[in-house]
């Protein structure tokens, strides 16, 4: 079995300052794909062969992810692409506007968008790296700022076959998705952004963690950070008993004093918090397309500043640093 999604990346970074990711990458990669032949991999492939080839008229990433119009397509094509999409459900994080299908994710990862994009560093030219890029929603959005190169690592196979569903409409070879985790990748030092958002809560060793994105970054480039946090001071660092608003795989959530802290001894510089919001329940709910439970089925019913295990409610904040 072979498909051409990695073969693009390689030509895509031969000459460029990723080109020392060719040495491990290759590898990589095809030890992945030689696991996926004993999953559902076979079917995802077969699925994604199965979308009819479309007229895409329009483009529009610069607020919204939308590609094609309603009438671009008759109606048969749109119940076929409605029934395709689904078979790719739990969709979590969007919105994608697709000939004029709405697949409405349980996330508004738009909101989180709009409460990063004024703060961070213009991408026009630069190479970004988005770890714990999902289905890629953010990575759409950041084209839209005409980066040279813009490259997602996340080990989900449903995040990566979604990702792929979305790109037979705009095949644009900038923006690729690596079914890979951060630990996999090489100290490249070549990135002039690197983006991870929702990602820090999940990591046992966060230091370690803030210490890998570091040495994605070339030295002066941007590090865009987002994650869960509490209120309090330099020494506050929260670890939930077991589940975090039913989330398994939460470890630390520090205060924004006490991460800023973590990036300074880290050695990073020019730290900022640009951002701090409360989850709310129009940001992350049930929807059409993610049909099990969300927020608010994990937090308290009698008072939603608490989690169901009562503990603070999800809080995340933006904190943006330079190597
Ligand atoms: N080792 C790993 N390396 C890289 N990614 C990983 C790893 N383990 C898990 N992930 C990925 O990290 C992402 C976290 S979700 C944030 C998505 C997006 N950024 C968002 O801001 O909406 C938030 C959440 O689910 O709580 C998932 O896509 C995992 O597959």
């Amino acid at each position: 079995m072979s498909f051409p999604w990695f073969k693009d990346f390689y030509q895509q970074i031969a000459h460029s300052p990723l080109s020392h990711w060719l040495e491990v990458l290759p590898a990589q990669l095809a030890l992945w794909q030689s696991a996926q032949l004993h999953g559902d991999f076979a079917k995802w492939l077969k699925l994604l062969s199965l979308f009819p080839q479309t007229s895409v008229s329009n483009i529009e990433l610069q607020d919204k992810v939308e590609f094609g119009f309603a009438s671009d397509i008759d109606e048969h094509t749109s119940k076929q692409l409605v029934g395709l999409f689904k078979q790719f459900m739990p969709w979590r994080k969007g919105p994608f506007f697709i000939h004029g299908i709405h697949i409405d994710t349980e996330w508004r990862s738009d909101w989180k968008w709009d409460r990063v994009k004024p703060h961070i560093h213009s991408l026009k030219n630069r190479h970004v790296l988005d770890v714990g890029c999902g289905s890629g929603y953010h990575m759409w959005r950041m084209l839209a700022e005409d980066p040279k190169l813009v490259v997602g690592a996340d080990p989900s196979q449903l995040f990566l076959m979604q990702f792929q569903a979305i790109k037979q409409f705009n095949p644009d070879p900038r923006i690729h998705l690596l079914p890979i985790g951060v630990e996999q990748l090489p100290e490249l030092q070549a990135f002039d952004t690197v983006f991870s958002m929702g990602v820090l809560y999940h990591r046992k060793s966060p230091i370690d963690f803030l210490y890998q994105l570091k040495s994605q970054l070339r030295k002066g480039g941007e590090l865009v950070l987002e994650t869960l946090v509490v209120e309090g001071d330099e020494q506050t660092v929260f670890m939930p008993e077991d589940r975090y608003a039913q989330m398994r795989n939460v470890w630390y959530l520090p205060s924004t004093k006490a991460l800023t802290l973590w990036l300074e001894r880290v050695g990073f510089s020019n730290i900022r918090v640009v951002d701090v919001a409360p989850t709310t329940l129009d940001e992350q709910r049930k929807t059409q397309w993610m049909e099990s439970q969300s927020l608010a089925d994990f937090l308290d019913p009698q008072d939603n500043s608490r989690t169901i295990e009562g503990y603070p409610a999800p809080l995340r904040a933006v904190l943006i640093a330079e190597r």
